[in-house]
């Protein structure tokens, strides 16, 4: 039986480009599904009625949803390059960086952009991306995954430059190439990787769209 996969999306989101970057690994084919956030479809919210969001992969008819878990599905389901390392300790550990990421640095980065760049809120996530920042340089390693992305870099996708063409349209600069150095090179790194570069925005899609979201465009 030939596998029927569905992904449903939204334009310059970091949490579905996670899982494109997952399908991409596995060279998995796939309909790409864009909705609307606005008005969102009937088929997001049957397949996700806990969450309501984006993304949700539909794989044989069956929906899985949270993006984290979705790139985790993928490596179960389907074998080659691998995302999560085989070793249960090794594995345990990229879960946990890729859990705190999410948990801590996602919502605590992009949560600068509401905050009309209140000083408590830029050191709290500065201090969560300082975590990041020390793991990278003590592991010494070009991503998370060693000479390879894994589950962690993806995880951590939206510091590849979201973050700055965030920056750019708010006019708020903390994440700094003096300030986090490891993270700068890593994300340089990242958006040079193949099966990152194949399926990432464009800088100037993802300024156009912000642009029009914060209303300067
Ligand atoms: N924890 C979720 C977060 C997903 C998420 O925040 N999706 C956003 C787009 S990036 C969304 O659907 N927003 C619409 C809404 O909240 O109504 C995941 O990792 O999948």
């Amino acid at each position: 039986m030939t596998d029927e996969v569905k992904l449903y999306g939204a334009a310059a989101s970091p949490t579905v480009f996670r899982v494109k970057i997952a399908l991409n690994m596995k060279g998995i084919k796939y309909e790409n599904v864009e909705e609307d956030l606005a008005n969102k479809s009937a088929d997001l919210l049957k397949y996700n009625p806990v969450h309501k969001k984006v993304p949700v992969l539909v794989h044989n008819g069956n929906p899985i949803a949270e993006s984290l878990v979705i790139v985790e599905y993928i490596d179960d389901v389907w074998k080659g390059v691998p995302i999560l390392p085989e070793d249960p300790y090794e594995r345990a550990l990229a879960r946990f960086w890729a859990k705190f990421i999410d948990d801590k640095c996602m919502p605590a980065a992009f949560g600068v952009f509401g905050s009309n760049g209140d000083e408590q809120v830029v050191a709290e996530a500065c201090e969560q991306l300082q975590i990041l920042e020390n793991e990278l340089e003590f592991k010494g390693t070009k991503f998370f995954g060693g000479d390879d992305i894994n589950i962690v870099d993806i995880a951590a996708d939206f510091l590849a430059y979201w973050l700055g063409t965030l920056e750019e349209v708010a006019g708020i600069k903390f994440v700094t190439k003096e300030k986090f150095p490891r993270i700068t090179e890593w994300g340089d790194n990242f958006i040079k990787c193949q099966i990152v570069k194949e399926i990432l925005p464009s800088r100037e899609y993802l300024l156009d769209v912000f642009k029009k979201r914060f209303g300067k465009g």
